[in-house]
């Protein structure tokens, strides 16, 4: 390969967000070799939103585990933000939002969100600066003192995406982050998460089982079939952003919503 070539090469891996390359994934159950994955390929440019979707076991969160750096591939290559995950966990590049909080009960809001920092030895007032600075952003500012259990279920999702963005990751990764709320406060936490996207923009992976709320969020929507866990298409959200609620009732909207729709339909139905 030329050094020109090369160099080509390494620029263009720097621009990626996160790429699946012929991902391979199995479980080994009682002795049997489960294949979950079959040969995702997929690429996603840096700060792009991006949804997946798909039959419940088709294999989601199998993949956002790979890019987590929790499951290693069985065959394939998984990039993050150009690099591998081990190393893109190691450098502190990665968020991870779960459907739980998953928030330490005995901790302030404000200690929850600043627990990243401590880990990496950060000092305690530039700890607290930034959690403030955090909470201000999800809009909690003024809950710093509360502790988890006297928050909403959708205030303790904010404070796990605060506490996610505590490190300026370059990836979020988010695992059905809004499934257990109510669609008022999913729909109000979309919306905010759209606008902390616009001023952040990390690259974000983003696992649903909401066809309108991966529409609304997303420039593209990764549709998945079931047995084996696989990518039926990826649907272009022909949506400009900044996006508001006015673009529920665009026609590219619904385009997009009955395009996944058929998709999943023909996928093994959802
Ligand atoms: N650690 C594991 N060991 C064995 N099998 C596993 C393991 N983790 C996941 N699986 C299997 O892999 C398949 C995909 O699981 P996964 O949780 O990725 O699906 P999903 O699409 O996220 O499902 P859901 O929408 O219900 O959350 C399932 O059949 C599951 O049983």
């Amino acid at each position: 390969m030329s050094t020109d070539t090369t160099e080509a090469t390494e620029r263009q891996t720097r621009l990626v967000g996160l790429a699946a390359r012929d991902v391979v994934k199995t479980f080994s159950v009682k002795g049997k070799e489960n294949l979950v994955l079959d040969t995702i390929n997929l690429e996603i440019p840096k700060g792009e939103f991006v949804s997946v979707i798909g039959p419940s076991g088709c294999g989601k969160s199998t993949l956002l585990r790979i890019f987590a750096d929790l499951i290693p591939v069985t065959s394939g290559t998984a990039v993050v933000d150009g690099i591998s995950p081990q190393l893109a966990r190691a450098d502190r590049r990665l968020g991870v939002v779960f459907q739980q909080a998953n928030l330490m009960p005995w901790r302030s809001v404000l200690r929850n969100v600043g627990l990243p920092l401590e880990v990496e030895g950060r000092g305690k007032v530039a700890r607290d600066a930034t959690s403030r600075e955090l909470l201000e952003l999800v809009g909690l500012a003024g809950y710093e003192k509360h502790l988890p259990r006297q928050l909403s279920g959708g205030m303790q999702q904010r404070v796990a995406i605060a506490r996610a963005l505590s490190t300026e990751p370059d990836v979020l990764l988010m695992d059905e982050p809004f499934g257990a709320l109510d669609e008022i406060t999913r729909e109000r936490l979309n919306q905010e998460l759209l606008s902390i996207w616009g001023r952040l923009r990390p690259t974000v992976l983003f696992i649903t089982h909401s066809i309108p709320e991966a529409v609304f969020l997303s420039s593209r929507v990764v549709v998945m079939g079931a047995r084996p866990g696989r990518i039926v298409d990826v649907v272009d959200v022909d949506l400009p952003y900044p996006r508001d609620p006015g673009a529920r009732t665009d026609p590219a909207f619904h385009a997009a919503e009955s395009r996944i729709r058929a998709l999943l339909a023909t996928a093994g139905g959802h």
